[in-house]
């Protein structure tokens, strides 16, 4: 899997991706990065500082950073070299897209497609949600941009958030909004963010929150000016790495794993729902009419 392709440079490929060490892009010997070996078509950037430890993931999916299969796949590769990856001690998810961190899901993944494509589609949603909530390594989103449904669920998987001050940025799960519902375990991973009364009322009305109400609720943890997001997130993260790593993982395994294995325990059932579920008529009915009202708002 590993190459030495010069002193100190390290290549790691996996698909598309490719995992670079020593001096890269940035002249900054210590950096390593991840990037496509078709830069043109890499969903994600991730740069790795050797000397911290701390790399940043950088989702970079025109327009909105909405998940698809593709992009779901590129990230969970990635995630996976990063845990590997001995010299990586945490990772900070950013957006390189402006005004957007997450879109959430790819609405085009549920809509109008076979059963077939909806649970291959399904499998890779559990896959990141399992990936990132049983993260071994800290993670914390720089969320730098709106965040509905899905871009939600993947900030709220971070250890920890902050949420850029402009109140045009909103963050929630906002499914019932769309028609459909948030599967147990978004509704899970929030109820253990926001606690039970918020988590009822969040979900049921779908509701997006601005930062400063992101932060009454705890749904983010700090809100900073925009410019401050990323050197703000690399602060926080060098206060979790002077923790003993082995007790915050163990102690951040103790919170998510009931959560985690519940998943684990009926993953083909969740599929099979979910496929139901969405190919319901009145469901597909209801995501075209989504889809229809986001095209219209630009006209
Ligand atoms: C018995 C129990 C039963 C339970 C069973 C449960 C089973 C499970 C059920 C299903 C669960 C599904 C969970 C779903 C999770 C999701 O994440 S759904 C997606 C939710 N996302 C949204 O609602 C976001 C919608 N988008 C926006 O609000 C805005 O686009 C934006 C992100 C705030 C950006 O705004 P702006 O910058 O103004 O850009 P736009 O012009 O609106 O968008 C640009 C183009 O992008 C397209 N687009 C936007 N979002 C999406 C998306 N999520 N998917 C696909 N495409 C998207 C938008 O249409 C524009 O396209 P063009 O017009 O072609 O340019």
């Amino acid at each position: 899997m590993a190459a030495v392709l010069r002193r100190g440079v390290k290549l790691i490929s996996s698909g598309s991706s490719q995992l670079l060490s020593g001096g890269c892009k940035h002249g900054r010997t210590s950096t390593l990065c991840i990037s496509s070996s078709r830069p043109s078509s890499s969903k994600i950037n991730v740069e790795l500082d050797s000397s911290t430890g701390i790399a940043v993931m950088r989702f970079q999916n025109p327009l909105v950073n909405s998940l698809n299969l593709d992009f779901l796949t590129e990230i969970c590769i990635s995630l996976e070299k990063l845990e590997l990856d001995k010299s990586c001690r945490g990772v900070i998810l950013t957006s390189a897209q402006p005004k957007i961190f997450s879109a959430g899901l790819d609405i085009l993944e549920m809509y109008g497609k076979n059963p077939e494509h909806y649970a291959a589609f399904w499998k890779s949603v559990q896959e990141i949600w399992l990936k990132l909530y049983g993260y071994s390594k800290i993670t914390i989103a720089a969320i730098n941009g709106s965040s509905p449904a899905g871009g939600c669920l993947i900030a709220l998987t971070a250890d920890y958030r902050i949420m850029a001050d402009n109140p045009r940025y909103t963050i929630g799960l906002n499914e019932t909004q769309l028609g459909i519902v948030a599967p147990f375990w978004f509704k899970d991973t929030m109820l253990n963010t926001v606690g039970h009364r918020t988590a009822e009322l969040s979900l049921q009305f779908g509701l997006m929150y601005t930062p400063s109400d992101a932060l009454k609720i705890n749904l983010v943890d700090l809100v900073v000016p925009e410019e401050q997001v990323l050197s703000t997130a690399t602060e926080t993260m060098t206060k979790f790495l002077a923790i003993p790593g082995h007790a915050r993982e163990i102690s951040k395994s103790m919170m998510r794993k009931p959560v985690v294995d519940r998943l684990l325990s009926c993953r083909d059932a969740d599929i099979k729902n979910f496929v139901s579920f969405i190919s319901k008529d009145s469901i597909q009915k209801s995501l075209g009419q989504y889809l229809s009202m986001l095209k219209q708002k630009k006209s």
